[in-house]
């Protein structure tokens, strides 16, 4: 590149910078008229309307007025909002108005177009041309998916061929433009090269000026209702995910908003850490939560549901404990579609009995006794759904009641509770009484209607909490009748039960009978209630999307379904890092064998660590040899063995030093467990200023932190260091993924003691990957 090129560009950039305060300077004008305007409507909003009450028609015309003038307001301050967010993507144009460009010449046309690619679009002054495209434009999409020559790409009508004569990339920073390049194959491995260089963020970062081939298939992606990504440890998922967030809401921007589409994550602090990336490229941020968060919505109240990560850690530490080999495997069957023919079966069978029901009472007096209702209910046509024999009890039983409480009406202490009523209810009755007009002549008309209305004022009163129930369902008992599904005398069909399903049986409900609900039988369980009642569907949700998506059951997956008809989905995850109970049968979301029609994605490359960590973490997995590292060069990873835990804090705190002397800025001490951060943030505190994360922590920051492998999932740091990997600690084909997920954290540097002989899986490791002390 010559100096004729930087001028060039130089001066190009200068023009696009003045357009951009020039445009910013108008729409900041427009906004200042509108602003007055508002303020103007706000102020006189009384004045401009005709207020006259006196006939019918007036009110009509009252109202038209009224309306209007509401909706002039509304619209202007809709433009006043709309223009403040074009001016805020203004400014982060400004900032870098763009990062990569392409001449592209269209089959037939004459001369290439220069495309410049930025994180949103901007015309020129007359408006009649593109200064900048928008990366999520259909012509932007050659920049990711081809190297310079034949090319070709989709608009919404046709496919537009041609050939890209040059792909060049830019570093404008504070608009200054601090490099440029023009780069082949892939997307500028130098530029790749120096963002995966730096320090690790406690916020992740968006990617657009490099997004890969692979990962633009995930982000634009079309085809299917269900996409499944199944990418090897750091190879831009979660990212791909968040771009393809923006992307969407840029293509379908006409009908989906942000509040259309949900993302599962495996935990709050990783919630919080992706949380910058769509307001980053000037959009907001979709639904977040956990799967956690969202039964504990719709069971919290009733149960105490065990979390994922209670649960694995019961299943990583508990093993000493008396049940425990019936607990692990109640883990695997209840996450399995065995589990869920069982649920399925049970359900069934309830069409015909089953169904247990509580006694309809109101101040002690059964109103309608249980043995009704199930008569009632099982009377009802028996093609009937379950969740409409359920509808019509509800409106039996209320009718029930209504009659039961016009009985009411005259008994003593209804008069009783009249006496005690609030002084606004005795003034709503008053004001009733003169509605009705009834305030006659005649003073003990008045009277006994005044004591009707408070009458029946305490009955609506008292009725209220009991007709609530109704509506809900109360009547029927759920959990009792749950509690069936584990009595000895279900008949199960076809179902593979464990051998110890007795035992399973019995802890079930032991757990059950407390109140708690295991995190295996939450989704279950709120699937059998559904059933039951009918799923509270949710139609609003378009895009789901579920990270970490092997940390899902097949039986969770299937509550998904129910609950998000309408709703596409987009799986992510990698099966190397399954490190649930459930995952130990070998299947997963993402395992090949996926029923349903779905279109699959892999990702090989990782991006995250230096090609030194991932020689080392790759080795780790049986089938690890398909994940290829991206060239960024580091020191081999640490082994270190040490008798005793003294020596252990000896040696960690001198790797500490010297990550932090080489400006390392988040450095993670990963344990197996809680059990053992606890340990290990014990051993180091007085020395170091460590931080001890767990499930509550909500935010990620940076220094040095300890943190259990599960919860550090998602998340990257400059420097990991693994506690302590023996032999004695992780032995168990899961633990070999925990391992290599806690592994796969870090970015730059990677250390791994064991206190005694290290783990086999570290063992069978070539020596050359790793330098052992
Ligand atoms: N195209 C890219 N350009 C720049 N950085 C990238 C790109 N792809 C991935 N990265 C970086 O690689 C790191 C890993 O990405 P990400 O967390 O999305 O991977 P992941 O597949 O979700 O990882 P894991 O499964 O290990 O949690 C991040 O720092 C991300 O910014």
């Amino acid at each position: 590149m010559d100096e004729k090129d930087w001028k060039q560009e130089r001066e190009r950039l200068n023009d696009v910078l003045d357009v951009i305060d020039t445009t910013a300077e108008k729409l900041q004008e427009r906004k200042g008229g509108i602003k007055d305007r508002v303020l103007d409507l706000r102020k006189n909003f009384w004045e401009d309307v005709t207020v006259n009450l006196d006939e019918p028609d007036d009110v009509i015309e009252t109202q038209a007025s009224l309306k209007q003038q509401a909706e002039l307001l509304s619209e202007r301050e809709r433009s006043h909002g709309q223009l403040s967010e074009q001016l805020k993507t203004l400014a982060r144009l400004k900032e870098s108005p763009y990062f990569g460009r392409i001449d592209f010449q269209e089959q037939g046309e004459q001369g290439p177009d220069k495309i410049y690619l930025g994180i949103a679009s901007l015309m020129d002054e007359q408006e009649d041309e593109f200064l900048v495209y928008d990366w999520r434009a259909p012509i932007s999409s050659l920049y990711y998916d081809y190297p310079p020559g034949p090319a070709e790409y989709q608009t919404t009508e046709e496919t537009v061929s041609g050939d890209i004569k040059l792909k060049r990339q830019y570093i404008i920073r504070n608009s200054q433009l601090k490099g440029m390049f023009d780069t082949g194959l892939t997307i500028g491995d130098y530029l790749l090269q120096s963002v995966l260089g730096n320090n690790a963020s406690t916020q992740m970062k968006s990617i657009v000026a490099t997004i890969q081939k692979e990962q633009n298939q995930i982000i634009r992606n079309e085809k299917n209702d269900l996409l499944i990504v199944q990418g090897v440890a750091g190879s831009g998922k979660t990212s791909a995910a968040l771009q393809r967030v923006a992307y969407l809401l840029y293509r379908y921007r006409e009908v989906l908003s942000s509040d259309n589409m949900v993302l599962f994550s495996p935990n709050p602090l990783f919630n919080s850490y992706v949380s910058t990336v769509l307001p980053e490229l000037g959009e907001e941020n979709m639904q977040q939560t956990t799967f956690h968060e969202y039964l504990d919505q719709r069971l919290g109240g009733r149960f105490d549901i065990e979390t994922p990560f209670a649960q694995m850690e019961y299943y990583l530490s508990a093993s000493q404990q008396p049940e425990y080999e019936t607990r692990v495997t109640a883990m695997t069957f209840k996450a399995g579609t065995q589990y869920k023919k069982l649920v399925d079966q049970f359900i069934e069978a309830l069409h015909t009995g089953g169904v247990e029901f509580r006694n309809v009472t109101f101040r002690g007096t059964v109103i309608v006794d249980k043995e009704s209702i199930a008569e009632y209910f099982y009377g009802l046509d028996p093609v009937m759904s379950l969740p409409n024999k359920m509808e019509a009890t509800a409106k039996w039983l209320l009718k029930q009641v209504d009659k039961y409480a016009k009985g009411q009406l005259q008994e003593d202490w209804v008069l009783e509770e009249g006496q005690l009523l609030e002084k606004e209810d005795f003034l709503s009755v008053y004001q009733q009484l003169q509605e009705e007009d009834a305030s006659s002549d005649d003073p003990y008309y008045d009277f006994v209607r005044e004591e009707e209305l408070l009458r029946q004022k305490v009955i609506d009163d008292n009725f209220y909490p009991l007709r609530q129930k109704l509506k809900r369902r109360r009547f029927f008992h759920a959990e009792k009748t749950f509690h069936k599904l584990f009595d000895a005398e279900v008949v199960v069909d076809g179902v593979k039960l464990p051998e110890n399903w007795p035992e399973i049986c019995r802890q079930s409900l032991e757990l059950l009978e407390q109140r708690k609900l295991t995190w295996e039988e939450a989704a279950p369980y709120l699937y059998f209630y559904n059933r039951l009642v009918g799923f509270q569907v949710n139609r609003s949700i378009r895009h789901l999307f579920i990270d970490e998506a092997q940390d899902y059951s097949s039986f969770q997956f299937a509550y998904f379904k129910e609950v998000f008809p309408s709703s596409r989905m987009t799986l992510l995850g990698d099966y190397n890092q399954a490190i649930y109970a459930h995952a130990s049968t070998g299947q997963t979301l993402l395992s090949p064998k996926m029923g349903a029609k779905h279109e699959r994605i892999t990702l090989t490359r990782s991006y995250r660590s230096t090609r030194q960590i991932v020689e080392f973490t790759k080795a780790l997995m049986p089938g690890g040899d398909i994940i290829e590292p991206f060239n960024r060069e580091g020191s081999k990873p640490l082994v270190t063995e040490v008798s005793d835990q003294q020596k252990l804090k000896q040696q960690i705190l001198q790797t500490i030093k010297g990550y932090t002397g080489a400006d390392h800025q988040t450095i993670a001490i990963i344990c197996k467990t809680m059990e053992e951060s606890q340990e290990a943030y014990q051993l180091l505190r007085e020395e170091t200023e460590a931080k001890l994360m767990d499930e509550e922590t909500h935010t990620f920051q940076k220094g040095l932190l300890v943190i259990p492998a599960y919860l550090a999932k998602g998340i990257e740091f400059d420097a990991a260091i693994i506690y302590n990997a023996s032999a004695a600690q992780y032995y168990r084909e899961l633990e070999r993924n925990l391992l290599y997920t806690a592994c796969t954290r870090a970015m730059h540097e990677l250390a791994v003691f064991s206190i005694g002989p290290m783990s086999a899986f570290l063992q069978q490791l070539p020596e050359d990957l790793y330098e052992k002390a």
